[in-house]
């Protein structure tokens, strides 16, 4: 595995292999950090799957992967009528927006999908055509999320002082993107900057987000990443080790309430308690202008085997109640800042949100 770009030490996530008849690759995150494994879909069921067991995962991440499977959902239907091919393009969007829920990203894509797809029909093009201009577009989501991740890096490292301890809660790095990251974006561009940060990675129960892949990132990187158990960010916080806080976003709602990893409001209710500022690292695509508060944002509940036999291994009764919300939302009051690609949202307000993303 070759990365073209140096500041991407994490291998991409995503790889598109082929033209319209190709197919897409991924690394299979269930598996890290022990193996590196590459997964290949050849049909639109393997991605779908892909997405739902968290072998691809991150709001971006999970955009893109989509994105392509659509681009491999219609191969099927690329020989039949156009009516036939629109059909089951409709079949393959849907199917693929009823994997998750929670990250907008997923629905962003395929709405761009389904607009490259309707302007091409209104302009008389052939199944090929539209097919290849699918792919066109999945291509461009996937290279400017590179883009947009650097320059969440830049914008947030301006608010980082050297030798700062950062906490941080799940994965936001490159392998929730098209690479580098958002959360983590910032403290790859601190380290590439020589402010010599100091990471504390939550290891994020139930599927370990931080210990398996938060932690692998920083360290391929050369990052001090210290891991610690969710319940311990109180302590390191009490202790003076914490001067910033910041997390991805999986969906953010007009006035900046923030969805995340189960886990986050907690830590930023944490954070508020110490005085430490607490940053989302979002690009523009993971906003939901059509959600006026997080009160709308739909929370993924997952299966409750995740808690009673995470990683393999039972520890809970047989048949105990289990309650697995994916994620919590964060209120904008307990947020310093939103650092996007287009700058830092501060403070969070409906009007400040507003203005930078649809600016
Ligand atoms: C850059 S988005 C990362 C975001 O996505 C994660 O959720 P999941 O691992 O379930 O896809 C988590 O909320 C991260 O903060």
């Amino acid at each position: 595995m070759t990365t073209a770009d140096p500041q991407a030490a994490a291998p991409d996530p995503i790889r598109y292999e082929g033209d319209t008849d190709g197919h897409l690759v991924l690394i299979d995150q269930t598996r890290l950090p022990v193996e590196l494994v590459y997964i290949d879909c050849k049909d639109v069921e393997t991605v779908w799957e892909a997405i739902k067991m968290l072998r691809v995962r991150g709001a971006p991440a999970i955009g893109i992967a989509a994105a392509y499977g659509v681009v491999v959902g219609v191969q099927t239907a690329s020989s039949d009528s156009a009516e036939a091919f629109e059909a089951r393009f409709h079949e393959v969007v849907e199917y693929l927006a009823g994997s998750r829920p929670t990250a907008v990203n997923l629905f962003w894509a395929l709405d761009r999908l389904k607009g490259i797809f309707a302007a091409e029909k209104a302009a008389g093009k052939s199944n090929a055509e539209i097919h290849a201009a699918l792919l066109t577009e999945a291509r461009f989501i996937h290279e400017d999320d590179r883009k947009v991740c650097r320059a969440i890096g830049k914008h947030g490292a301006e608010l980082i002082t050297p030798s700062a301890g950062i906490l941080t809660h799940c994965n936001a790095g490159g392998l929730a993107t098209a690479d580098y990251g958002t959360a983590l974006a910032v403290m790859f561009t601190c380290h590439d900057q020589g402010k010599n940060i100091q990471v504390f990675v939550d290891e994020t129960r139930p599927l370990l987000q931080g210990s398996r892949l938060t932690a692998w990132e920083l360290m391929q990187r050369g990052i001090s990443a210290t891991l610690i158990c969710d319940s311990m960010a109180a302590q390191v916080m009490k202790e003076g080790r914490i001067s910033a806080v910041i997390t991805g976003a999986d969906r953010i709602a007009a006035n900046g309430d923030s969805a995340n990893k189960i886990g986050t409001y907690g830590v930023a209710v944490l954070a508020k308690a110490h005085g430490i500022p607490f940053y989302i690292a979002a690009p523009i695509s993971t906003f939901d202008l059509s959600l006026p508060t997080g009160d709308g944002i739909p929370i993924e509940l997952r299966d409750p085997v995740e808690i009673t036999n995470g990683m393999g291994k039972q520890t809970a009764p047989d048949n105990v109640q289990v309650y697995n919300p994916a994620f919590d939302v964060t209120p904008a009051e307990l947020i310093a800042g939103i650092i996007t690609e287009k700058g830092v949202i501060s403070p969070v307000t409906p009007e400040n949100v507003a203005q930078v993303v649809a600016g």
